[in-house]
């Protein structure tokens, strides 16, 4: 693939460039130099049993931006993105070492309530998977779980975020018909509203449109343009164009290590290391 292209699919959204041109690679962080820090990791080990899948990641990433975690299948992309809502707890005999923070808040701290963390820090998955039960009732289901009852809060929070996952339009006459009835693209829009009712503030998704035709996939990226306003993405994709057409930073990984994160613009038109280039440009993975 040529890096022009890269450039052209890039500069379709140059209207909202990243604010934060985050160089660091493992080991080396440049401090963000306007944006505010949301996430970050430092010197991150992960290990599946005697496996270890994760080597010493360093990444700072700015708050209202999207970061996209690219790299060939099995070098620890999901299991890095796992790790920052602590989805990766739930996994017997793994262990972590280094540092998380959210907002400068060490995640793994003993005080720290995961439930908590989750909402704060939500997740969507590669596919959809919508509760059975109507689209009001998946939306609903976590403020009434956060001891939300009164219907008419309720209803504002099913029509806020159903909105905000661009697809109220299409549900707003069918509210009480059955989830599983949409179709794949809508599924992952009402699971993209589910998590919004919540109220997280960072938005973790591993490839939510690889399952999806293009032009349901295109409605996803649209979204995650818009929800960057007011959310910290991190997006798990292996698809490089979809990476360049909505990330503002990019994180290039290969066996379990960072080889190089920077702004997207930079990372794809002049990748620092010859294994970045390589991959994006098609040599391997
Ligand atoms: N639950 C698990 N138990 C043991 N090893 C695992 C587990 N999940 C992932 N791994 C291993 O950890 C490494 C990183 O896997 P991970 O799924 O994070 O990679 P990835 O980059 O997301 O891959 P893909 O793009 O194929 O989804 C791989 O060697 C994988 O086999």
């Amino acid at each position: 693939m040529e890096l022009n292209a890269f450039e052209n699919l890039i500069s379709k959204r140059d209207g909202d460039p990243p604010e934060t041109p985050n160089t660091g690679t493992a080991g080396s962080k440049t401090p963000a130099p306007k944006a505010l820090t949301k996430v970050e990791t430092r010197n991150l080990d992960f290990y599946y049993g005697p496996l270890q899948a994760l080597f010493g990641i360093s990444m700072v990433m700015p708050e209202k931006s999207v970061t996209a975690l690219i790299g060939p299948s099995g070098c620890g992309k999901s299991t890095y993105l796992r790790t920052l809502n602590r989805m990766n707890d739930i996994i017997e005999g793994t262990r972590i070492t280094g540092d998380i923070l959210v907002d400068n808040e060490d995640i793994y701290a003993s005080q720290v309530d995961v439930v908590e963390l989750r909402k704060k820090v939500g997740m969507v998955f590669q596919k959809s998977n919508p509760f059975p039960k109507s689209i009001y009732d998946n939306v609903a289901f976590g403020p009434r779980i956060g001891g939300i009852k009164g219907k008419s809060q309720l209803d504002e929070i099913v029509h806020r975020t159903l909105k905000q996952a661009a697809i109220w339009d299409e549900v707003k006459d069918r509210l009480n018909s059955s989830a599983l009835a949409l179709s794949g693209g809508q599924q992952q829009r009402l699971c993209i509203a589910r998590t919004l009712a919540t109220n997280p503030e960072v938005i973790l998704m591993d490839e939510p449109a690889s399952a999806l035709d293009p032009a349901s996939t295109s409605r996803i990226e649209d979204l995650i343009f818009e929800l960057k306003k007011d959310y910290t993405i991190i997006i798990v994709t292996h698809n490089m164009q979809q990476a360049a057409r909505v990330s503002d930073c990019t994180a290039f990984f290969f066996q379990g290590r960072l080889i190089e994160f920077g702004t997207t613009k930079s990372l794809f038109t002049t990748p620092r290391e010859k294994q970045t280039e390589d991959y994006i440009t098609g040599r391997f993975g």
